[in-house]
């Protein structure tokens, strides 16, 4: 079964990549079966949802039994397409930038920033954690020989439409936005917003409204 084939609701495949990373783990520690409590133990989200989203893609654990790490393992690596590398393009190499080049996603997936770009003379051409930095000139070039069709944004905010504009050019169909703009894109494309102050606010909210244990089920 592949990505493409397999339609699951949109919060089910968020908690998709939870899910991979710690039946990895438990892979690794050599265990070849998991139930649905430890699961929800451990990535805490609640075993009903869990149950609900394994069911979409036909892993029905056994009661009493649980379910099989190896098999749940080798679909959700299909499904997140961990058995191919994607390249990402990271633009903007400034504080945030920097941070997500050195970190580089590989300890836990097949993602990688292949390639940056920046404005600043002082940082163009050379490399940071082994990926190069190239002026924002020869952005749509690059993008075109390498393939890439992700990019990550951490521009300060004024430029951060036009850039996305040049990346639909681009035939970019996906933005993982770090700035605090809200992007304009054509249908074709897909706009992931980050946004860390948000992100606190609303966490600062549901403690004060839900207390702790509630937070997962008002997420759904
Ligand atoms: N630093 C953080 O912790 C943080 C957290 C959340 C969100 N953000 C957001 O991420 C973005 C970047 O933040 P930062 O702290 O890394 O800023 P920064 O000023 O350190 O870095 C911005 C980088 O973008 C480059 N740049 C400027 N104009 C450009 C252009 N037109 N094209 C390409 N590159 C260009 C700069 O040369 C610089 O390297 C901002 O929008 C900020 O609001 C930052």
């Amino acid at each position: 079964m592949s990505s493409e084939t397999l339609k699951i609701p949109q919060a089910t495949a968020k908690r998709l990549p939870l899910y991979y990373r710690f039946l990895k783990n438990l892979h690794s520690a050599g265990k070849l079966r998991v139930s649905s409590a430890e699961l929800s133990e451990a990535v805490k989200v609640d075993s009903a949802t869990i149950r609900r989203d394994f069911s979409y893609f036909g892993a029905l654990g056994k009661k009493g039994y649980g379910y099989n790490v190896d098999y749940l393992l080798s679909f959700f690596r299909k499904t997140l397409d961990q058995d191919e590398l994607t390249k990402v393009a990271l633009v903007g190499v400034g504080n945030l930038g920097t941070a997500l080049l050195n970190y580089n996603f590989l300890k836990n997936n097949n993602t990688k920033i292949s390639v940056a770009f920046d404005i600043d003379e002082a940082k163009i051409g050379s490399t940071m954690s082994g990926v190069t930095i190239y002026h924002m000139d020869d952005m749509e070039k690059v993008l075109e020989e390498l393939g890439i069709s992700i990019a990550i944004l951490t521009v300060p905010a004024p430029y951060a439409q036009s850039i996305t504009d040049r990346l639909a050019k681009a035939n970019v169909k996906g933005i993982l936005n770090f700035t605090p703009a809200r992007l304009t894109v054509p249908a074709t494309m897909r706009v992931h917003h980050i946004d860390l102050a948000v992100e606190l606010q609303s966490l600062v909210y549901f403690l004060k409204h839900y207390g702790v244990n509630e937070v997962e089920e008002i997420e759904e």
